[in-house]
């Protein structure tokens, strides 16, 4: 058990960390990550991942040996090849699929609206574009930039915030004029899991691709993106793929569409022939095209890192090490703040929810800032969301009890 000072609440309510972390057998992962002997309590990993030490090695060697030592030979040596490279890395410790479908690049901002233009060019004639009013801002305002600029129509699933989203939901909305179903695989607000097989399916009925935005899935939610039949997807790399700041997306677009995937910023890192410099752009053949300008090199040098560590345990130890620290989470929730009168507001179905819990009280935008001061960093997001974010290779159960514990003394005094 946490030394911290308990809140009010019967501790018996509450399995005891110690004893899970003991039983944990992704436990001896947390000491490789920087800052993990401390007594800060991060519930961040799901907006940005801690480094792993040996990151700190890479990028030194980078700047020494390659940058440093091979300069611009480099470009041919390795880094003209890195965003497949790393894109099949990733491909295939997280997404499930084959090679030569994933590149890296571009804010996911971007990608997903490259990706976005790139789906509704393969369904040409159809004007409508399906998505959710629950999703990611960035997601919401690109598609109404596309839509503005194709002359589409947005058509769009209402949540209800006690069920999430469900595939008859996003069925309800589908038609013979669906171009597109563009949705979060995860809800970054309330960790909601779409059943992304069987909507894939239901847009795949109509005759409409699906466009997946997996920033709150990937390494944290196992994917089978090939089995599943998906078209496209995008992802951030700074959250579970521990990236770093800033860290480019990822793009996966099925190899069935590669002959025809045409997307909108067509620079010469796409070009089948980018040295030529001639007078028009010519896709290069396969994933490559998605590709705009300089690939992000630098960027993509820490992700590699936690994908090598994902590879190492494998997905399905990930999610089963998240399903417990999100149950554990809920549990202490139930325990510690509902009886101060918050709300657990994820699923509490472990197969429908993802990477993170968000227990809803109107004072937590207060909470959360009060808890940022004494150094336990979970979110804020409106309306009166504390969202915990619990990334499965750094995080401790002890962690989660100190944290979770620390919340409810400090609404306790709200
Ligand atoms: C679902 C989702 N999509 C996209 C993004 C971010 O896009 P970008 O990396 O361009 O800021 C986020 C988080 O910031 C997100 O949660
Ligand atoms: N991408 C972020 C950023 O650049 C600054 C602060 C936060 C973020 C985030 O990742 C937000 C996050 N996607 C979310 O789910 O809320």
């Amino acid at each position: 058990m946490s030394t911290q000072p308990g809140p009010t609440a019967p501790d018996a309510a509450a399995p005891d960390a110690a004893a899970l972390d003991a039983a944990d057998p992704l436990a001896h992962l947390r000491e490789r990550y920087v800052g993990s002997e401390t007594p800060l309590v991060y519930f961040d990993g799901n907006s940005l991942g801690r480094p792993l030490r040996v990151t700190a090695e890479r990028l030194t060697t980078f700047v020494e040996a390659e940058w440093g030592g091979r300069l611009i030979r480099g470009w041919d040596e390795s880094w003209m090849e890195l965003p497949l490279v790393v894109g099949d890395e990733i491909a295939a410790a997280c997404l499930g699929a084959a090679p030569g479908q994933t590149t890296v690049g571009d804010s996911t901002t971007v990608l997903l609206y490259k990706a976005l233009r790139a789906a509704c060019a393969l369904r040409p004639g159809r004007h409508e574009v399906v998505l959710c009013r629950d999703d990611f801002p960035t997601d919401r305002y690109v598609a109404a930039s596309v839509a503005r600029e194709l002359g589409l129509t947005l058509r769009w699933v209402e949540v209800d915030p006690a069920a999430g989203v469900s595939t008859e939901d996003v069925a309800a909305q589908l038609s013979g004029d669906t171009a597109v179903v563009l949705l979060s695989h995860v809800a970054y607000r309330s960790a909601w899991l779409a059943d992304a097989e069987a909507i894939t399916r239901a847009a795949h009925d109509v005759g409409a691709v699906v466009l997946w935005d997996l920033s709150h899935s990937v390494g944290s939610v196992p994917l089978a993106l090939d089995e599943w039949g998906v078209d496209l997807a995008v992802g951030c790399t700074y959250k579970y793929l521990g990236g770093g700041p800033g860290s480019p997306a990822f793009v996966y677009a099925a190899q069935r569409h590669h002959h025809v995937l045409d997307q909108p910023v067509t620079g010469w890192m796409g070009h089948a022939d980018p040295f030529a410099m001639g007078p028009d752009w010519a896709p290069a053949p396969g994933i490559r095209r998605m590709i705009s300008g300089t690939p992000p090199v630098v960027g993509m040098l820490a992700l590699r890192d936690t994908v090598a560590t994902i590879a190492e345990v494998g997905m399905t130890a990930v999610r089963a090490k998240s399903v417990s620290l999100t149950s554990y989470a809920i549990e202490l929730a139930d325990a510690l703040l509902a009886p101060l009168g918050a709300r657990v507001a994820s699923p509490r179905d472990p197969a429908r929810r993802g990477g993170h819990v968000t227990v809803d009280h109107p004072a937590m935008r207060e909470v959360v800032a009060r808890l940022w001061e004494r150094d336990v960093i979970p979110d804020y997001r409106d309306p009166g969301g504390l969202r915990v974010g619990l990334a499965p290779l750094s995080t401790s159960f002890a962690e989660v009890e100190a944290g979770m514990r620390a919340a409810a003394e400090v609404l306790a005094s709200s």
